[in-house]
């Protein structure tokens, strides 16, 4: 599928899409609360629905109510097929194969796509000390895996990605651990583990989180047959809405409902950036309203909410001077190897980015220029170049456009409710 953004003003009035991560942590704790579980404002992007093929899976029931909301009814893990796939979905393997490892009986995890090459070598190490039997392909996917997982006070390495302690806090919930503490090292993307916790909370899991190095669970948490469904609403999501809020200072006063200003989600950080860039910027508890003004380059530390990355090079480009973002290095193991991916489709839209270590820097304010960009095959590249297109002079193409279904299906028909000129075609070729 091929985007074509012409420049555009927008304006009006948005709701946020939902947030896979607030909904893919629903899923899993649906998966493991013993009972009804009711999902509210449900996501339906590409790895929600994988999150929800997987606890199909693994047993859980789900049914779809008149007002939209999920009922989920769950007997803890009972796999009802060797295999579960997890689609493209980075979270979901990584949240869901401890979570499978809860079973004795064996069980292949596969996947899709970009999930393909990236890195799980993580369980290769870390199972075995639970007592849990893998077999990975060189520590990509594939995955055969065996448990039951027995909670274990063990030490990991949180430095390339917070989701596999993600599901290791999960699955210790779930397997009864009581005084046992999981000691992490160097984690990284943090305000993730406390959105997991207070997923994990909600749902009757309390765990202690000492300053990111030591997570405590002190007695194991038993339901009771007889209790009330528990009920929980998807939140609305600060990774897609950072696009639009960015779409706002480049191209139009527009309004962004249905975010929360205290959730615990990484990009809200995004905020911080529109202000630091002089953004025309108001926050209020319903909604946030964005519009255009003279913006300015700005430092940024984006490596505790590396998915920034992409909506910040796009805001970046239209901002006078040199913005500075560090945690590129974050970005090698994402759907694509987003530094390299934004330095290439950017770079053919006339913006010059360096990369130097694992700082970022964007020459902006130069002009950005329409021209035929890639996807990647990777949904935030594809959001990228879209909201650069806004204001760029001539047309923007983007082809694998539909990569962003892995996230926000309804991206462009959101901007196109704003007034942004886009014309989506078929590819003519097959890639
Ligand atoms: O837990 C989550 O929902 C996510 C954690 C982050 O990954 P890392 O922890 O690998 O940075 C983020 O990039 C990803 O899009 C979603
Ligand atoms: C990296 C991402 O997701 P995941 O790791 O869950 O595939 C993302 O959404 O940008």
């Amino acid at each position: 599928m091929i985007a074509t953004i012409q420049p555009s003003g927008i304006q009006g009035t948005i709701q946020a899409p939902t947030s896979k991560s607030s909904m893919q942590r629903a899923c899993a704790a649906a998966l493991l609360t013993k009972g009804v579980t009711i999902i509210k404002n449900p996501g339906n992007s590409n790895d929600d629905r994988a999150a929800l093929g997987v606890i199909r899976g693994l047993g859980a029931y789900v049914e779809q109510l008149p007002d939209g909301s999920l009922k989920i009814t769950s007997n803890g893990v009972n796999p009802d097929a060797g295999e579960v796939n997890c689609g493209e979905s980075g979270l979901g393997i990584r949240m869901f194969t401890p979570l499978v490892a809860l079973s004795n009986k064996a069980i292949t995890i596969n996947g899709e796509g970009s999930l393909l090459t990236r890195p799980m070598d993580f369980f290769d190490t870390v199972l075995p000390q639970l007592g849990v039997e893998i077999v990975s392909n060189k520590g990509k996917l594939p995955l055969q895996v065996k448990g039951p997982l027995k909670p274990t006070a063990i030490e990991v390495d949180g430095s390339l990605s917070s989701q596999f302690l993600t599901g290791l806090l999960f699955a210790y919930a779930a397997s009864g651990a009581s005084d046992v503490a999981l000691t992490v090292k160097d984690l990284k993307s943090k305000p993730y583990i406390d959105l997991t916790l207070q997923v994990m909370k909600h749902f009757g899991w309390d765990v202690e989180n000492r300053n990111y190095e030591e997570f405590y669970f002190a007695e194991a948490v038993v339901r009771q047959s007889s209790a009330q469904p528990v009920s929980y609403t998807v939140e609305g999501d600060w990774s897609g809405a950072a696009f639009l809020l960015v779409a706002g200072a480049i191209a139009g006063n527009i309004t962004v409902k249905g975010l929360d200003v205290s959730s615990t989600q990484a990009d809200k950080a995004i905020l911080q950036a529109l202000m630091s860039c002089e953004a025309k910027l108001s926050v209020q508890a319903e909604q946030i309203e964005i519009g255009p003004a003279s913006l300015k380059a700005f430092h940024f530390n984006a490596t505790e909410c590396p998915d920034l990355f992409p909506p910040l090079v796009a805001l970046a480009s239209y901002c006078e001077g040199k913005t500075v973002i560090e945690g590129a290095s974050r970005l090698t193991h994402k759907e694509s190897n987003r530094a390299l991916t934004l330095q290439q489709e950017f770079g053919k839209m006339g913006i010059q980015i360096d990369l130097q270590d694992d700082l970022m820097i964007i020459h902006g304010g130069t002009g950005v220029k329409g021209t035929a960009t890639h996807s990647h095959h990777d949904h935030r590249i594809a959001m990228a170049c879209a909201v650069a297109g806004l204001k760029a002079t001539g047309a923007t193409t983007i082809e694998e456009a539909q990569a962003i279904n892995k996230s926000y299906p309804d991206f462009y028909k959101h901007i196109q409710q704003l007034g942004a000129a886009v014309q989506i075609t078929e590819s003519l070729q097959h890639n």
